[in-house]
């Protein structure tokens, strides 16, 4: 664990972003899969949302996904256990890089076959205090064919954007900070789980 938040604390400082595989067992993913499963089946999934307070509107030419919010004073033990191995990353990174962060919030998410979301950056001025994303996938398995990558639009010195494709495999944790990468998650041809969260720099 220590090397590993190392080398996540490393890679935010030099690149913006890690992306690292099998942060969880087989055994833990499947059984967060699991209790997405009850929550969707007991109808708590809502359409994301996009823009913020008074501006909220669900638009699915811009993103298609289900999301349940995670609530911090009722987390399920699974919940809490993935916030705790949460909590570890975002000390190395204070500790590291120095990004002041003080919280989190994160939510499940269900790209239901053939939805999207176009590119868009997590922090903007409407929601300015969200620092690091992190992005953990469910899915059992993922293959090329079943598309629905993340694309992240890494920009370069010279002004230009490198893009880099990364598959929802199960147990891959995506790092980045939220202000800097331009992202966007292609087409999928597969139902798509994950839990997406945010640290911020307010409590
Ligand atoms: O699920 C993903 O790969 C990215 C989701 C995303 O960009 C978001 O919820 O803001
Ligand atoms: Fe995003």
């Amino acid at each position: 664990m220590e090397e590993q938040l190392d080398h996540i604390s490393a890679e935010i400082y030099q690149k913006s972003y890690v992306i690292v595989d099998n942060f969880v067992d087989k055994e833990f993913q499947s059984a967060l899969l699991a209790e997405q499963m009850q929550l969707l089946g007991q109808g708590k999934f809502r359409h994301a949302a996009v823009g913020k307070g008074g501006q909220k509107q669900v638009r699915t030419e811009i993103r298609g996904d289900e999301v349940h919010w995670m609530d911090a004073d009722d987390l399920s033990p699974l919940q809490a256990a993935y916030w705790e191995k949460l909590e570890e990353i975002r000390k190395a990174l204070n500790q590291n890089c120095f990004l002041g962060l003080r919280s989190f919030e994160g939510h499940f998410a269900r790209y239901p076959i053939g939805s999207f979301y176009k590119r868009h950056l997590d922090q903007f001025q409407a929601v300015p205090h969200r620092v690091v994303t992190v992005i953990l996938y469910l899915n059992d398995s993922w293959t090329q064919d079943e598309e629905g990558a993340l694309r992240m639009y890494i920009p370069q010195e010279d002004g230009s954007e490198l893009i880099e494709d990364v598959l929802p495999v199960g147990g891959r944790l995506v790092i980045f900070l939220s202000g800097e990468i331009p992202h966007e998650v292609l087409p999928t041809k597969k139902e798509r789980i994950s839990i997406t969260g945010w640290f911020r720099n307010i409590d």
